[in-house]
């Protein structure tokens, strides 16, 4: 293996796993840091290996635990350079996890000086002047405001980084960044000790930061800051073989954006659904049993979503508590998706991050091979092992036909 990455989060761990394979590298996505029986499977035989956690919500003590075990496996296994993956729209609070995490990595990896651009322009993210763009509008106006978990309110990086390390942020501006990838080092030199926000508007731009960054032993981004890296150890773009999986399907939806609720009305038009509200979750009113038997007597794959509005998700965080609806739900998902896989289900759909987490978990799954591409930052997977295929989609992602689209790949394969 010679490149690792750690993803804070599911959704976000295949999206950089797309990202590498269809860059060349023969790419492996674990669930968790492998246990050793799993580490002599074939899954380590890769160029990379992405671990993916579910850390970015975690409190910054148990992100950094993991994180570091996650970096020490992947150097066992011969990594010469780790990506820390953190989201596009850089969700974190102001205690973490982002800044904590790179901190201590860059600590436990003797890195002086941190490259940090979440910038994924093929999904409208874009960094300038170290502010942080969702399509045309600062990520404080893009809907990410009223995100369930991480609400991001500040669109300049530079000062939320700022809140969440004591290392210095620096910033190294577009002007250098379109001077391509020598300019950029030079930049890197002159601010030795700090993290360094970079600037990305373009593939070009994260092209050039990619290969300024060969030889560091780490950086931190979005999946776009891996679209360089792949080169810099001699691998060229080729497309790997992947065969789809024909059985019973199910979407599930916990992510509350505005793009899965647009694909959520689009789909519910189509397909049968149930919406899964908090209060009955938490009053214990809902059947797994029920639930499964449902799923499994529909004609067309189902959609099972708590996907809310913002003004929703606040009355149901002011009557519960923020943690306690979020757990409520994610400790449904997973009681869910272990039940329809023990059902028969052979593809699953799922919408948001925290979700993906969870159902991943559910269904016990260990790792992930790379299939080919659904939406951009989201490909279809395969669980290496079992007669299961898996879309894990990022809140944000996919246009409206998105569960459409994913059923249809997970079925027919490249
Ligand atoms: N109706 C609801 N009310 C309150 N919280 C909810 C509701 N539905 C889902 N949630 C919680 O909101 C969170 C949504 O996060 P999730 O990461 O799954 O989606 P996302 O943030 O849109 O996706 P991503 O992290 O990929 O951008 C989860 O913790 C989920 O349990
Ligand atoms: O970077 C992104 O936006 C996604 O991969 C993600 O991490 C969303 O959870």
């Amino acid at each position: 293996m010679k490149l690792g990455v750690i993803a804070d989060d599911f959704t976000g761990a295949s999206d950089i796993a797309l990202m590498l394979s269809e860059a060349g590298m023969q790419t492996a996505q674990f669930v968790g840091v492998p246990s050793s029986t799993e580490a002599s499977g074939s899954g380590t035989n890769c160029d990379a290996g992405v671990i993916s956690l579910k850390s970015r919500t975690e409190p910054a003590v148990d992100a950094i635990r993991q994180s570091l075990a996650a970096s020490d496996w992947l150097l066992s296994q011969g990594c010469e350079q780790i990506v820390f993956k953190v989201c596009s729209t850089f969700d974190s609070t102001d205690e973490g996890n982002i800044g904590p995490v790179t901190q201590a990595l860059a600590e436990r990896l003797g890195e002086q000086t941190v490259l940090v651009c979440p910038a994924f322009p093929e999904n409208g993210r874009t960094v300038y002047q170290g502010h942080l763009f969702v399509g045309e509008t600062l990520l404080n106006e893009s809907g990410m405001q009223n995100h369930p978990l991480t609400p991001m309110r500040d669109p300049d990086i530079r000062r939320v980084l700022s809140r969440q390390t004591t290392w210095p942020v620096s910033h190294i501006a577009h002007r250098t960044v379109r001077q391509g990838a020598e300019s950029i080092g030079d930049a890197i030199n002159a601010k030795t000790g700090s993290m360094a926000i970079l600037d990305a508007i373009t593939d070009e731009d994260l092209i050039a930061i990619g290969k300024a960054a060969a030889g560091r032993r780490l950086v931190t981004g979005g999946s776009g800051i891996a679209i360089g890296l792949p080169a810099n150890f001699g691998i060229t773009p080729h497309q790997h073989s992947w065969t789809g999986i024909g059985g019973k399907a199910v979407v599930l939806s916990g992510s509350c954006s505005t793009a899965t609720r647009g694909q959520v009305s689009h789909y519910r038009q189509k397909a049968p659904s149930r919406e899964i509200m908090v209060e009955d979750v938490i009053g214990g009113w809902v059947s797994i049993d029920e639930l499964v038997e449902w799923t499994i007597s529909q004609d067309e794959p189902p959609l099972l979503f708590s996907s809310a509005d913002p003004e929703t998700v606040s009355q149901v965080q002011q009557r519960f508590g923020r943690d306690k609806s979020a757990s409520a739900i994610e400790n449904l998902f997973y009681d869910l998706a272990a039940a329809l896989v023990g059902a028969g289900v052979e593809r699953i759909v799922v919408a948001g991050g925290e979700t993906s987490g969870a159902v991943v978990s559910g269904i016990k799954a260990s790792t992930f091979e790379i299939g080919p591409r659904i939406a951009p930052g989201v490909p279809a997977l395969s669980v290496a092992g079992q007669p299961l295929a898996l879309a894990l989609k990022s809140g944000n992602f996919g246009g409206p036909n998105f569960f459409e689209d994913a059923l249809h790949v997970l079925r027919a394969g490249s």
